[in-house]
């Protein structure tokens, strides 16, 4: 499996088996199938994510993405795609699911800002469904 993510192109190398309790926990609680799983670690508050669409063309015209969270509480922002001004935030916390539907990706943007007081790291797995070519 290849995908593209932050301008650099990564292959997949399969399952780790530590992963497959929780696959079957995210399939039970959504019905989805992701076939990909993408860690990003953020070592404190100031490990941050810029405002983006989850919108690669890999993840096709309807992008589930289901957003597993390990380790610190954090903030995550949305604003309407084409707007400047965050509509909506909530906290992410230890063994938090968030679901983002195709819709979620189409009409807003997401982010995770800094937040200095934070000291601990957060691990953040999001398991995508990816089109084969
Ligand atoms: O860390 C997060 O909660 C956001 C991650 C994210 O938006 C992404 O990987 O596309
Ligand atoms: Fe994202």
């Amino acid at each position: 499996m290849r995908y593209r993510y932050s301008g650099l192109a990564h292959q997949g190398r399969g399952w780790p088996d530590a992963l497959a309790p929780l696959r079957a926990r995210l399939r039970a609680l959504t019905g989805r199938e992701p076939n990909g799983v993408l860690a990003n670690l953020y070592r404190d508050g100031d490990d941050t994510m810029g405002w983006h669409r989850d919108n690669e063309p890999e993840l096709g015209p309807t992008p589930w993405v289901l957003s597993y969270n390990l380790g610190a509480n954090r903030d995550f922002a949305f604003r309407r795609h084409g707007e400047h001004r965050q509509c909506h935030a909530l906290t992410l916390r230890h063994d938090d699911l968030l679901v983002m539907s195709p819709e979620t990706q189409h009409h807003f943007e997401h982010a995770l800002p800094r937040r200095r007081r934070v000291q601990a790291p957060r691990l953040n797995l999001t398991f995508r469904e990816i089109m084969p070519r």
